[in-house]
């Protein structure tokens, strides 16, 4: 289906009412950006949903705010485009700066975003014997060794090029050795559990407290026959489950893997592995003194650029 999107250029203060001025056009929804956002953009922060945003790789407005929406082509919405302006001019009626108050108004052709997604997204080679492989793409493996992960992130964080996520598969590799029960807590695209699929993992349960993830999980281990008997849930890190596994993987922002601790420990078997990553340099301390006061054993910290991981152990006897 062909979209039209249409942006006004207003103020940060305006911005909750010209949302609703295009909701009452009939916008399902409505995207955002407003300067005083970007401000505050610090390198390495998370998003909502656990995603890493750099504010170096994002191009954005510096002053005002643009609120768009898409709205379907048959319904005509350049024809209510003055209509829409002169509301947005009125709020200043309501104490509201309206700012500029220009509407523009773009033809998006749904395929677009498809394919503006896969120019940037290509084979890569995340260790000696795997690599990351687009749906979408033909790709021949080089030796009999090399492993090949399929993935379509979609929406989901985890295209495998990420420091935390590169992390994480480095720790997997290191302690793995076959067979071992696995719980990927903030699975993401399901990268993770697919790669340790790969490596030999036994069973695997995967969750993510985000529906957008566990269903591009659950298409993504549709597209390695390999992985397909990996489990993936909806859940909040790992309340409600008892699992005693060899296994807990993680790569979630630092102030998420503290709470996390108890609950690993919890679900390690005795000398069980605690694999954590997504922890930013100013973070990397307070993460370790959670884990060695719970009684892990930290036997390696992996470092790329300002990214921590570690690699941690449930002692063999726990007093
Ligand atoms: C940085 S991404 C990691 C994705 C993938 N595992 C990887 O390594 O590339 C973090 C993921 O954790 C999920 N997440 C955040 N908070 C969570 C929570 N409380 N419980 C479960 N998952 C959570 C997010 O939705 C996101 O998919």
């Amino acid at each position: 289906m062909d979209w039209t999107e249409l942006s006004i250029m207003t103020t940060s203060e305006a911005v909750e009412a010209v949302s609703n001025i295009l909701m009452e056009h009939g916008a399902s929804g409505v995207s955002i950006e407003d300067a005083k956002d970007f401000e505050k953009l610090k390198p390495g922060r998370y998003g909502d949903h656990g995603e890493i945003v750099d504010p170096a790789d994002l191009t954005h407005i510096t002053q005002g705010a643009v609120v768009s929406a898409y709205y379907p082509n048959n319904q005509h919405i350049d024809q209510e485009a003055e209509e829409i302006a002169h509301k947005v001019r009125n709020l200043s009626q309501f104490g509201l700066n309206p700012g500029p108050a220009e509407v523009n108004i773009t033809s998006v052709v749904n395929q677009d975003w498809q394919t503006a997604w896969e120019k940037y997204y290509h084979p890569v080679s995340i260790s000696r014997f795997m690599t990351i492989v687009p749906s979408w793409e033909d790709y021949q493996p080089k030796s009999d060794q090399e492993k090949i992960l399929r993935l379509d992130p979609g929406m989901a964080f985890g295209t495998g090029t990420h420091p935390t996520t590169r992390l994480s598969l480095q720790a997997l590799e290191i302690v793995m050795q076959g067979g071992e029960s696995i719980l990927d807590v903030g699975t993401g695209s399901g990268v993770l559990s697919i790669a340790a699929k790969l490596m030999g993992a036994g069973k695997i349960h995967a969750f993510d407290v985000d529906d957008i993830a566990v269903r591009s999980a659950e298409k993504n281990i549709q597209l390695n026959p390999a992985a397909k008997d990996i489990q993936v849930s909806a859940n909040d890190l790992l309340k409600g489950i008892h699992e005693q596994v060899d296994i807990v993987v993680a790569n979630i922002l630092a102030e998420i893997i503290v709470p996390l601790v108890p609950q690993a420990w919890q679900n390690l078997k005795p000398q069980g592995y605690f694999l954590t990553s997504g922890i930013i340099k100013d973070k990397f301390e307070t993460v370790r003194d959670s884990m060695t006061q719970q009684g892990f054993l930290i036997i390696e910290t992996l470092r790329m650029k300002d990214w921590y991981g570690i690699i941690a152990q449930k002692p063999k006897d726990e007093d």
